[in-house]
């Protein structure tokens, strides 16, 4: 049986694949060994079957004896163990979620309802590092697997709605903090519907710009608000996120020529943990609808088309609806005025399953299977 070290279990990512690994009776066939970086010797978590106490993530020679590492402990931690770990000439796999190995020449990025082929075909080249994508390039390539899939796609211009969760866990709490802090500002006032909207939306609006306003996480509002730019800058002038869009959806598609042009804005809005994106898509040629509808819905067993009708779009295609599960609803779709070769869609996805935990699990799976 596969040993397998984990780390990063206890964070946000980690729980949810956790989760998940319980629910797919996954730790049945392994034999898991948990670690940390600051809770050494304690007791592991529940999963069914003994467990040793917790060893040092930071101890490589402790590492090196696992056939398997699976870590969601962040870049940081990977940037401190992966080179030593290698140069001690340790053969095993690391799956990891952090973004730091993603774009390396020996690494794969790994999302098999996509890219199950490029996968196989690393494996058998040697391949031994596997990082999960983005969450918003894995979501938009669940959603469009299909035209993909068929080559039918030229260009791609994605305009995203990124949930409060993509930041961490504390940025989660500071949005409802400042939901709760507009919803005082609002007061009593609200229990009276005949009170004067402008009233409640001037201390409202007040509340928001004042020193007061919770923001030590984001830095500026969210709830009431918005904030058009996600991680660092890029000389291009792209935000790093919107740079990832491009080069990670190549690399997943095994792009290495002719890559595909992929860009376009990336937002955060006061979603708690599901990112959507509206795409703007050019065709290659014009694809007749009922085409367009059927190949996106046959792509993989989570995608489906949702009708581009209002009560169908306002109930399906929203944060709201799919949180804590794996759908992938894809929607708005219609041809633009631009022309019978441009097509928009809607998409959204719980960025912590699907964008986050659900393609490391299953690429453990893969390996363990084998
Ligand atoms: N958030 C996201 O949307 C995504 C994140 N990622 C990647 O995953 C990495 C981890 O992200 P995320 O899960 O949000 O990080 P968290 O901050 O939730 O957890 C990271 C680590 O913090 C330590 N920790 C300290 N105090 C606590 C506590 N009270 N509860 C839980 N853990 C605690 C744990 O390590 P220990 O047990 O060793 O103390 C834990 O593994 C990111 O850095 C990123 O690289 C990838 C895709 C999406
Ligand atoms: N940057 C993403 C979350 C994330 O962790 O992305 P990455 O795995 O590419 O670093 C967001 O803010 O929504």
């Amino acid at each position: 049986m596969n040993k397998v070290g984990l780390i990063g279990w206890r964070g946000m990512v980690g729980s949810v694949l956790m989760d998940r690994m319980r629910r797919e009776n996954d730790f049945a066939d392994i034999e898991p060994v948990f670690f940390s970086t600051s809770q050494t010797g304690q007791p592991g978590p529940d999963v069914g079957k003994p467990v040793p106490a917790l060893r040092d993530a930071h101890s490589i020679e402790a590492l090196a004896e696992m056939d398997i590492v699976v870590t969601c402990q962040g870049g940081d931690y990977t940037g401190a163990v992966y080179d030593d770990l290698r140069r001690t000439g340790w053969q095993g796999y690391w799956i990891d979620a952090a973004s730091t190995l993603r774009m390396a020449e020996d690494s794969m990025i790994v999302l098999d309802p996509v890219n199950a082929g490029v996968i196989r075909q690393g494996l058998s080249d040697g391949v031994r590092t596997f990082v999960g994508g983005n969450c918003t390039v894995s979501l938009m390539l669940m959603a469009l697997g299909g035209l993909l899939e068929h080559d039918l796609v030229e260009w791609i211009s994605p305009m995203t709605y990124q949930a409060a969760s993509g930041s961490g866990a504390q940025h989660m709490r500071e949005l409802l903090r400042q939901m709760g802090h507009l919803h005082a500002a609002a007061g009593t006032r609200l229990a009276d519907p005949a009170g004067a909207i402008l009233d409640i939306d001037r201390d409202v609006s007040e509340a928001l710009r004042s020193a007061e306003y919770p923001a030590d996480q984001f830095g500026v509002p969210l709830a009431g608000s918005l904030i058009p730019w996600i991680d660092r800058a890029m000389d291009s002038g792209q935000s790093r996120e919107e740079w990832k869009a491009g080069v990670e959806t190549n690399k997943i598609l095994g792009r290495r020529t002719n890559p595909l042009p992929i860009d376009g804005l990336c937002v955060r809005i006061g979603a708690m943990r599901s990112h959507a994106q509206a795409l703007t898509i050019k065709l290659r040629r014009d694809v007749p609808m009922a085409d367009i509808e059927t190949l996106l819905a046959e792509a993989n067993d989570w995608v489906h088309v949702v009708p581009n009708e209002p009560a169908a779009s306002q109930q399906q295609l929203t944060p709201a609806a799919v949180s804590g599960g794996l759908d992938i609803p894809v929607g708005r779709l219609r041809k633009l005025a631009m022309g019978d070769d441009y097509l928009s869609a809607f998409t959204v996805g719980d960025q912590l399953l699907w964008g986050a935990a659900e393609p490391l699990r299953r690429m453990l799976r893969l390996l363990v299977e084998d």
